[in-house]
């Protein structure tokens, strides 16, 4: 049983349909995402390229490496370090990714053989990056590996949702975003419970965009906090990277008022605002003089923003949107080791601006992306 406080009334389950669900990753979102689907009646079987965590948990329903301290439903059954057969596969409901999105278009390759085009499992994806070699988010790598038929009905889900949290049962709430509305409410169906709110949405690149970039953004309040700036600069800088996330996920085609939904602003604000993030512990970590190499050498976890402010910077460049908090980030993790305290001042120094502006061209990537799945494009447009 989830760990309550005892102060506080456990929200009960709401019975639905079980599905057999094979959830890929097993670190701390892919493990807390098995606990609370094995907790809503469904069959979750837990995928680790881990092999000893495999063994270690099957034999003491406890994750050898994340969320040390608590004890899993005896109903999950962890398989790896082989991906699973076809033959496996066929008898899956829904498939979930939670692993980072530098390992997505690998594991996708390798899944494909096992996928029916014509009948898939429901693929929901977690991860919130963009792939550095190509600058490409999720969406788009499943186009480019498994084909439109596999893209058009594929899930995301993004929200303000620690692990540790939801393994406690604390009340929480999520975007399942699709191009197909019946797959947003599958999705939402197989995931939603009192303590687990699901609210469906049909801009899979906007939620997409919002839960990567919001990383970036937790990186520079945390290194602000790590200076030692205080709070009117933590919600200046949220506010600010509130309103580049919304002009850059415009320019790329994502309805703006995305931003403004849980995986929007409801994660930005709960990424950048706690030491819970690993994305704004390397920035406070960063603000404090540590060297990037040494926090990622001991963070002991995936710190997604890390690698997306380069693929931000990219995409940044190509649209040909203003993003100057980003391209600070970029320029403290990459650019020829330009200094935090340095970083700031820049930000402070530049000249007045209008306040709220967003780009009058907008939605070439996604005008490419539902050219290639063969979907129209104005209804999902911007602008
Ligand atoms: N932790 C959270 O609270 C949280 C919440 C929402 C979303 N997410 C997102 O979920 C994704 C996973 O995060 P996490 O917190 O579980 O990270 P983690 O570092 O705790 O675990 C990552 C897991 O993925 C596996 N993995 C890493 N690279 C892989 C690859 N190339 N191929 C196969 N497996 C690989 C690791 O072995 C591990 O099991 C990230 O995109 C993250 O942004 C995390
Ligand atoms: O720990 P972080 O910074 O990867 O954030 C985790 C989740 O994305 C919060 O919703």
């Amino acid at each position: 049983m989830p760990s309550h406080s005892p102060y506080l009334t456990p929200l009960s389950r709401t019975p639905g349909p079980r599905s057999r669900v094979l959830v890929l990753g097993a670190g701390n979102f892919g493990s807390c995402l098995a606990d609370h689907l094995a907790d809503s009646e469904h069959d979750v079987f837990m995928w680790s390229r881990e092999g000893d965590l495999v063994e270690h948990f099957n034999k003491h329903h406890r994750n050898l490496r994340y969320l040390k301290d608590h004890e899993f439903p005896k109903r999950i059954q962890a398989i790896g370090p082989e991906l699973p057969s076809s033959t496996f596969i066929k008898g899956i409901d829904v498939v979930l990714f939670a692993i980072p999105t530098e390992g997505v278009r690998v594991t996708l390759d390798k899944l494909r053989p096992s996928l029916d085009a014509n009948n898939p499992p429901l693929l929901i994806f977690v991860n919130k990056g963009i792939e550095t070699s190509t600058n490409q988010l999720t969406l788009e790598i499943i186009a480019d590996t498994c084909g439109k038929d596999i893209a058009r009905v594929a899930a995301f889900l993004s929200g303000p949702s620690f692990a540790k949290e939801i393994v406690k049962r604390q009340p929480t709430m999520v975007s399942i975003a699709s191009l197909s509305d019946e797959h947003a409410e599958k999705a939402t169906a197989v995931f939603h419970q009192p303590w687990f709110r699901c609210y469906t949405g049909n801009d899979p690149i906007g939620v997409e965009l919002a839960g990567a970039l919001k990383n970036v953004y937790a990186i520079a309040t945390g290194i602000a906090d790590g200076l030692g700036y205080e709070n009117n600069t933590r919600a200046s800088l949220i506010t600010r990277g509130l309103a580049e996330m919304t002009r850059v996920g415009t320019a790329y085609g994502a309805n703006p008022l995305t931003f403004l939904s849980l995986a929007g602003v409801g994660d930005l604000f709960l990424t950048c605002s706690s030491s819970s993030s690993r994305n704004y512990t390397v920035g406070h970590r960063l603000g404090k003089g540590e060297t990037l190499e040494e926090i990622i050498r001991t963070l002991g976890s995936v710190a997604e923003g890390v690698t997306t402010a380069k693929g931000l910077h990219a995409i940044v460049a190509e649209l040909g949107v203003e993003a100057p908090i980003a391209t600070s980030v970029y320029d403290v993790l990459y650019g020829a080791g330009k200094n935090v305290d340095t970083a700031v001042r820049e930000l402070m120094e530049m000249p007045p601006s209008k306040e709220l502006d967003l780009p009058e061209q907008a939605g070439t990537p996604l005008r490419r992306l539902m050219k290639k799945l063969g979907l129209p494009v104005d209804r999902r447009l911007s602008a």
